[in-house]
């Protein structure tokens, strides 16, 4: 049986120009963030920020910040994005008092102390084929409609192959994040990109959020957002075709476990939420299995709201 996928808040490409939506959004008194968490990318990073800088705040004022978050990058991502015209900050020098993790949602949820914007919107660093249209499309929803709280992105998402053949890609999506979606949380099971590095979220909500450090943050987001708002709180929208860098199947294993926690520990199933996982891969060297520890990171930050460095620069900045 199929379902159309417009099930949800679905937008379609194409519904507003930037130009408009930079209108609508200064009238509305809304500022927007980019941020571009980022772990070794020096390769990707400078284009992306330059071509966003040029169409989104050179040419039209859509982008009021663009902010690279370093995640304990160990190639130059730091001083291509700088020189390309983002602000960066590493994101083990944000709020140093309150630690450092690894991982990706740890660099989303340390944006949080650095950006002002009203409208977060997160995109991969690795992307190579995309059009910087994805952050008007991720942004148009909020305008149109102030019970939105959290957009995603979907795209058609080729794999290609050394030898230019292409295979459809997403394997964690479509063996974890898609079976969890329809056995605890089928109300989202019309996400087409459930996880998505291309979303946007009001600030005020993802404040509220607790926040997976590893690559659980997306699907955390959602189903946090659904169970507190319901799922019509979300959006989502075509952003056209993207192409991005891929992970070996271990390394995506590390993000299967963190997704995975998350679920067990959201479903309640869990009886405590450990810091790590120890995940067990194995290879085969001369013949024989040998096995490959990982502990994987399976933590969470607070919902940031909840910190009393953020509450207070928050006073600050918009004092009632
Ligand atoms: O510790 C890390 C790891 C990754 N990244 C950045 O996060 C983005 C996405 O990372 P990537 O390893 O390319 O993720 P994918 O394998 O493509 O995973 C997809 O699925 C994940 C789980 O939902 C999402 O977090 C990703 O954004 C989405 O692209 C890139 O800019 C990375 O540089 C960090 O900032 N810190
Ligand atoms: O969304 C996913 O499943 C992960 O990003 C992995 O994608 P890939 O299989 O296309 O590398």
């Amino acid at each position: 049986m199929s379902h159309p996928v417009a099930n949800r808040r679905t937008f379609g490409r194409g519904r507003w120009s930037a130009a408009e939506l930079a209108e609508r959004k200064r009238r509305q008194g809304l500022r927007v963030s980019v941020v571009l968490p980022a772990r070794d990318e020096e390769k990707t990073i400078g284009s992306i920020v330059e071509r966003l800088v040029s169409d989104l705040v050179d040419a039209v004022p859509l982008i009021d910040e663009l902010v690279v978050v370093d995640s304990d990058s160990t190639d130059a991502t730091y001083a291509v994005a700088a020189a390309a015209g983002a602000r960066v900050h590493r994101a083990s020098e944000i709020a140093p008092e309150l630690g450092s993790r690894p991982g990706k949602g740890e660099a989303m949820w340390k944006s949080l102390f650095v950006t002002e914007g009203d409208i977060l919107v997160f995109m991969d660093a690795d992307l190579v084929e995309w059009e910087t249209d994805f952050v008007v499309n991720l942004v148009g929803p909020f305008l149109e409609d102030r019970g939105i709280d959290l957009v995603k992105g979907f795209y058609e998402r080729p794999l290609i192959l050394g030898d230019g053949s292409a295979l459809a890609a997403g394997r964690v999506t479509e063996l974890v994040a898609r079976p969890v979606i329809a056995l605890q949380w089928p109300e989202l099971s019309g996400l087409v990109q459930p996880l998505a590095g291309e979303w946007a979220i009001r600030r005020s909500w993802f404040a509220e959020l607790s926040v997976p450090t590893g690559y659980a943050v997306e699907l955390a987001a959602l189903v946090d957002t659904a169970a507190a708002h319901g799922a019509a709180a979300i959006a989502q929208v075509d952003l056209g075709r993207r192409e991005h860098g891929h992970q070996g199947l271990h390394d995506l294993g590390v993000m299967a476990t963190q997704i995975l926690a998350m679920a067990r520990d959201r479903a309640g199933r869990a009886t405590e939420r450990p810091e790590t996982v120890h995940l067990r891969q194995f290879a085969i060297r001369d013949e024989e299995p040998v096995a490959l520890d990982r502990f994987v990171p399976v933590d969470e930050r607070p919902p940031a709201v909840s910190v009393a460095g953020y509450r207070s620069r928050e006073t600050a900045e918009h004092p009632c």
